[in-house]
């Protein structure tokens, strides 16, 4: 179902936002919308995304954070069914060639496995990003020099959750040639292509990763990620109260 969105005032105090707590349907509607997210690859309906939603979603992806409020992203719609076409061929060539990075007991899987929807979804993105929006000194990235490219990354996740309450599908296409797709979209070698996406409405979405359920790689077990004050100190649900709850959380996920 689309839905309209009613736009209402917020209520701000000298430019603060005074109401800081979400009620339990808004909070669970974010938790909703992140566990329910998915890498969509193959259930793409061809009917058009409005514009009055993608507009909504790339607002949301042009809010996210970025290193010293750069922004370094730009939005790149792709909609032109030959320029689709043209970047599935990319796809096509770096994904035999990606088959042979393979160990050969696991090529035929990777073979069998659908990593891509660039031609059935209606809608690509190529989100990127340019390292010089804010020329050469940025705040937070005198250090870390990709920190701007991860700030895309988070223009990414923001788009992709949007999209998931707009009952959107969105796939990541990341089996391509970085300069033969700058080539082909005429983006500039100083701008990173960071993610090409596919966007449209679908017939489904699964429950768990595609990739779980071939049998690739199961989800890692939370507990085991936490380490704490060193690495690789982990801790057993015996020995600290936040791993006996992150047990105990377990189904968590499931509840949405
Ligand atoms: C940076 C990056 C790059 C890619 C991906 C993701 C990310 C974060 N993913 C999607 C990935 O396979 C998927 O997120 C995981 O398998 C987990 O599944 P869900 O996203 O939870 O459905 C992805 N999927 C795919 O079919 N082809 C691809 O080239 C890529 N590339």
């Amino acid at each position: 179902m689309q839905s309209t969105i009613k736009h209402t005032a917020k209520a701000t105090h000298s430019g603060q936002q005074t109401d800081i707590w979400f009620d339990d349907s808004e909070r669970n509607g974010l938790y909703k919308t992140i566990f329910n997210r998915r890498d969509v690859r193959g259930q793409f309906k061809p009917g058009p995304v409005p514009d009055e939603v993608l507009s909504r979603v790339l607002y949301a992806a042009h809010h996210a954070p970025s290193v010293g409020f750069m922004q370094p992203w730009n939005f790149l719609v792709v909609a032109d069914q030959q320029k689709k076409q043209q970047v599935h061929d990319l796809f096509t060539t770096a994904h035999n060639e990606a088959a042979e990075m393979f160990p050969e007991e696991k090529r035929d899987t990777y073979r069998s496995l659908k990593l891509e929807g660039i031609l059935e979804s209606p809608l690509n993105i190529c989100i990127t990003c340019d390292r010089d929006s804010a020329g050469p000194t940025v705040i937070g990235r005198t250090h870390i020099k990709t920190m701007d490219q991860y700030s895309s990354v988070c223009a990414v996740q923001n788009l992709w959750l949007a999209a998931r309450a707009e009952g959107l599908g969105v796939g990541w296409v990341s089996i391509l040639d970085q300069r033969k797709l700058q080539d082909l979209l005429n983006i500039p070698r100083k701008i990173i292509p960071i993610a090409y996406l596919c966007i449209g409405y679908v017939d489904h979405f699964y429950d768990k990763p595609e990739l779980e359920t071939a049998g690739w790689l199961p989800r890692q077990p939370l507990e085991q990620l936490v380490h704490f004050d060193s690495w690789q100190n982990t801790r057993s649900a015996e020995e600290d109260s936040l791993i006996e709850q992150i047990n105990r959380d377990r189904d968590f996920p499931e509840q949405f």
